[in-house]
């Protein structure tokens, strides 16, 4: 049997196995790369990289154009020479095509009557936003608890209370800051600090900017071209789902769904967290109870973008719209790229919805969902012949089992310590990475960038000292306190 033991290399199959190939996964192998260890392998289940990074030729024959199924912004990019966001960084080394997205100025609002301008109540609920974290940082100085930001709107005397002011909600609180879930299953606080270290230049944020990506090799070729720049192709494994990770303080062994297997010093695991809260991969033996509490606290969001294209354009002239229905989250936010700064003339008009509205859409039929949708378009142009579209798509992202969900969110009941632990190394083998480890910008591109990175540099830094014990974790998540009413009898 050939013996690799004096040539440095591990007698196993690698000395790290990176799980995922999205950007956390990559960036973590760079990162190894960088500190001259390359007996790594990228092992993912999808035929090529860049995770949640994907896109489609979307629309009638001939008149096709590159969408974004995932993400689509750099989101917070640079003030000056200020920090800049690692992914503005990386659209810049490979000539991403991205233009700013005007969501504060950009503007048409509609009911189900058709056209009515409620931008009033839009600039109200921006000023509302800022008050809520203004008092958040207040609360975090005295250390008060988190709590949801449905009460946080309450307490700041905000609460909506009729479709226009929800619909204005919904684009600030579970839109524009991405948090993709209705305001009651938000934590207030980590919600707060999340927009600020990205979009808060006091707080270290890189900008208030969201620039859409709109180039035709799609999102994804910033990080596929990364990884162009230094992974062999020894070093990376596609079309490779794994199905269990067995792991000890020697090492660990990782099962494919084909069967064959793998061994390494360390494992690197970047899947969602939605797929660790499903269960789609098993561990050996079973994760302990601390590390189960962080992964099963943390709320997997979905975000759908439905997409539309008609032969012609009939709607608004602004880069975006907002629908209010008499029901929150019915078809809310609209995104025109056939403006003159993204895709003009390519007929193409996109409704996103996220949350609980998201899982049941994905669980109708499409014709169904277009349906509704269309329904939603003739009611706010009632004096137009609405066509059918041409094309209609939308991605189910919580029922793939690759993913479970968008992105990360925080909610109130899960503390700094749970965040600790979801980062924390099991056995100083097992190690975790992604957007979801990330404290300061879950649910991010930059978040799972920056993880990765970190991730990379601590397993090197283990394996240049021959051992170490890894991000540590706290066995108890302790917050509450016993029960105090003594003086209440039962
Ligand atoms: C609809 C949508 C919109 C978004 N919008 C934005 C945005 O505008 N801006 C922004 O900054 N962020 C946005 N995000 C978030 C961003 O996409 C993520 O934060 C980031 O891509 C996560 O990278 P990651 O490496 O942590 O995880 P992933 O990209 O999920 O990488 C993990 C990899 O593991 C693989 N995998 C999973 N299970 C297995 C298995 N069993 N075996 C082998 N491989 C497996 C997956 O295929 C995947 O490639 C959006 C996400 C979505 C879905």
């Amino acid at each position: 049997l050939p013996n690799h033991q004096n040539d440095g290399r591990s007698t196993k199959d690698a000395k790290v196995l990176i799980l995922g190939g999205g950007v956390a996964g990559v960036i973590a192998a760079r990162t190894l790369h960088e500190q001259g260890m390359d007996d790594f392998l990228i092992v993912e289940a999808r035929g090529e990289l860049g995770g949640r990074m994907q896109n489609i030729e979307f629309g009638a024959p001939g008149e096709q154009y590159t969408i974004e199924l995932g993400p689509n912004w750099i989101q917070g990019t640079q003030t000056g020479d200020g920090p800049a966001n690692p992914i503005l960084t990386l659209a810049r080394k490979y000539n991403l095509k991205n233009q700013f997205n005007d969501l504060d100025g950009s503007i048409t609002t509609y009911d189900y009557n058709g056209f009515k301008n409620y931008t009033d109540l839009l600039d109200t609920s921006v000023d509302q936003f800022d008050q809520y974290i203004a008092v958040a940082a207040e609360r975090i100085k005295t250390q008060q608890v988190d709590l949801n930001l449905q009460s946080a709107y309450g307490i700041i005397g905000a609460t909506p209370k009729n479709p226009y002011e929800a619909a204005c909600q919904y684009y600030q609180v579970d839109w524009v800051r991405e948090y993709a879930q209705s305001p009651d299953q938000n934590s207030w606080i980590m919600s707060a600090w999340n927009n600020n270290f990205t979009f808060n230049t006091d707080m270290g944020g890189f900008s208030d900017t969201n620039n859409l990506c709109i180039d035709p090799r799609g999102f994804k070729t910033i990080i596929q071209a990364e990884a162009a720049e230094f992974l062999q192709s020894s070093q990376v494994s596609l079309n490779s789902t794994v199905t269990s990770i067995e792991y000890s303080s020697n090492g660990a062994t990782v099962t494919l769904a084909d069967g064959s297997s793998l061994s390494s010093d360390y494992v690197l695991c970047t899947f969602s967290v939605g797929v660790l809260q499903y269960g789609d991969v098993a561990f050996e033996p079973a994760l302990p109870a601390w590390k189960v509490e962080a992964i099963q606290n943390m709320v997997m969001a979905t975000y759908t973008k439905i997409f539309l294209q008609f032969t012609e354009k009939f709607w608004f002239d602004t880069q975006m719209a907002i629908y209010a229905d008499k029901q929150r989250g019915r078809y809310p936010i609209w995104q025109s790229l056939d403006v003159v700064d993204f895709l003009p003339g390519s007929g193409i008009v996109f409704v996103t919805v996220t949350g609980d509205f998201s899982l049941r859409i994905e669980s109708m039929e499409d014709s169904d969902v277009q349906n509704e949708v269309m329904e939603v378009l003739r009611a706010m142009y009632p004096n137009t012949t609405v066509p059918d579209p041409v094309a209609f798509l939308f991605k189910r992202w919580n029922a793939d089992p690759l993913f479970r969900g968008s992105y990360s969110n925080w909610p109130a009941s899960f503390v700094p310590g749970h965040a600790e632990n979801l980062r924390a190394t099991v056995n100083q083998r097992l190690w975790f990475a992604g957007e979801a480890t990330s404290f300061k910008y879950y649910g991010f591109l930059h978040g799972a960038y920056y993880e990765g990175l970190h991730a990379g540099e601590e397993i090197a830094k283990c394996i240049a000292g021959g051992s170490c014990a890894g991000l540590q974790h706290l066995d108890d998540v302790v917050d509450a306190s016993p029960y105090p009413f003594t003086s209440i009898t039962p």
